[in-house]
């Protein structure tokens, strides 16, 4: 159990791809603090974590609100006893020809999934300098983050946002012992993707499913990826055999994109 003993947040909890991550570190030993806007979601993680053995909590935030984040994060250090590992999960999916996107469209894509990682980087790295102690950053991109997608251009913005984001950082606070690094998922069978699909039929006309399925079959491995193969790389990118490595955002995503 590589993480016995250490404490880890992870936003975006409380279903999908936080929820494994939460569930994973939580088998890797950490006691693990639960951030998400759905509280009954977040509840119930929080009792899967437990069933490990181990401690947890929940907090109700915002990402995109700087001061609900650093509350996220001393809420944590204050239930848990400690911060060690900060997990930058949460985010949102727009699906919407380029032509029309709009500026609400923009602003709350933008905030969300680039504003929210920022801020639980800067909230995480203060409190990690604050302790006096080394820490682990993981944020949340995407293959879009390496590729845009027709329709999916303003989310494929904010994800390559995240790995400049995630590039900077670990420059910026490698001499504190902090490293920061992101994952990068290919198709996921999470809401996000029910979403996304539904979003792609209402504008190209495609049968609920098509899209989706569309998507699969460029998979090498030829299967959608489940949240727990996601997991099973964050479980690595918490744990000390990725100590040396710093501001890389590598895909997992079964061979899809090729960098
Ligand atoms: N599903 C996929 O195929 C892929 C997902 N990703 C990324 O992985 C992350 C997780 O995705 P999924 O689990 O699929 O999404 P999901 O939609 O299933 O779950 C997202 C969770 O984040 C929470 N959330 C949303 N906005 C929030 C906010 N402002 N503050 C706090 N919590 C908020 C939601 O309540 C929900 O519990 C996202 O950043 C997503 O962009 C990346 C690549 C592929
Ligand atoms: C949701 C997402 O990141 C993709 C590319 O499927």
């Amino acid at each position: 159990m590589s993480l016995q003993g250490k404490v880890a947040l992870v936003t975006g909890a409380g279903q999908g791809i936080g929820r494994a991550i939460a569930l994973r570190l939580a088998k890797d030993g950490a006691n693990v603090a639960i951030v998400d806007l759905n509280e009954e979601k977040m509840l119930a993680v929080s009792l899967e974590v437990e069933a490990f053995g181990r401690k947890s909590t929940t907090f109700k935030a915002d990402v995109s609100d700087r001061e609900q984040v650093y509350a996220a994060i001393n809420h944590a250090e204050k239930t848990l006893g400690g911060f060690d590992i900060m997990v930058n999960n949460a985010g949102i999916a727009q699906v919407q020809a380029i032509s029309d996107i709009t500026q609400e469209d923009m602003d709350k894509i933008q905030k969300i999934n680039v504003d929210g990682t920022l801020w639980g980087i800067q909230a995480a790295a203060k409190k990690f300098i604050e302790r006096k102690q080394k820490g682990k950053i993981i944020n949340a991109s995407s293959i879009a983050g390496h590729n845009g997608f027709a329709l999916l251009g303003a989310y494929s913005a904010t994800k390559f946002a995240v790995r400049a984001l995630t590039q900077a950082a670990a420059q910026e606070y490698a001499s504190a012992g902090i490293t920061v690094n992101a994952y990068c998922p290919g198709v996921v069978g999470t809401d996000m993707w029910v979403e996304i699909d539904k979003r792609f039929s209402e504008i190209t006309g495609a049968a609920i499913g098509e899209t989706f399925k569309k998507y699969v079959k460029g998979i090498a491995l030829g299967r959608a990826q489940t949240p727990v193969d996601v997991a099973n790389f964050v479980s690595y990118l918490a744990g000390p055999d990725s100590d040396y490595m710093t501001g890389q955002a590598p895909m997992i995503d079964g061979g899809m994109v090729y960098r």
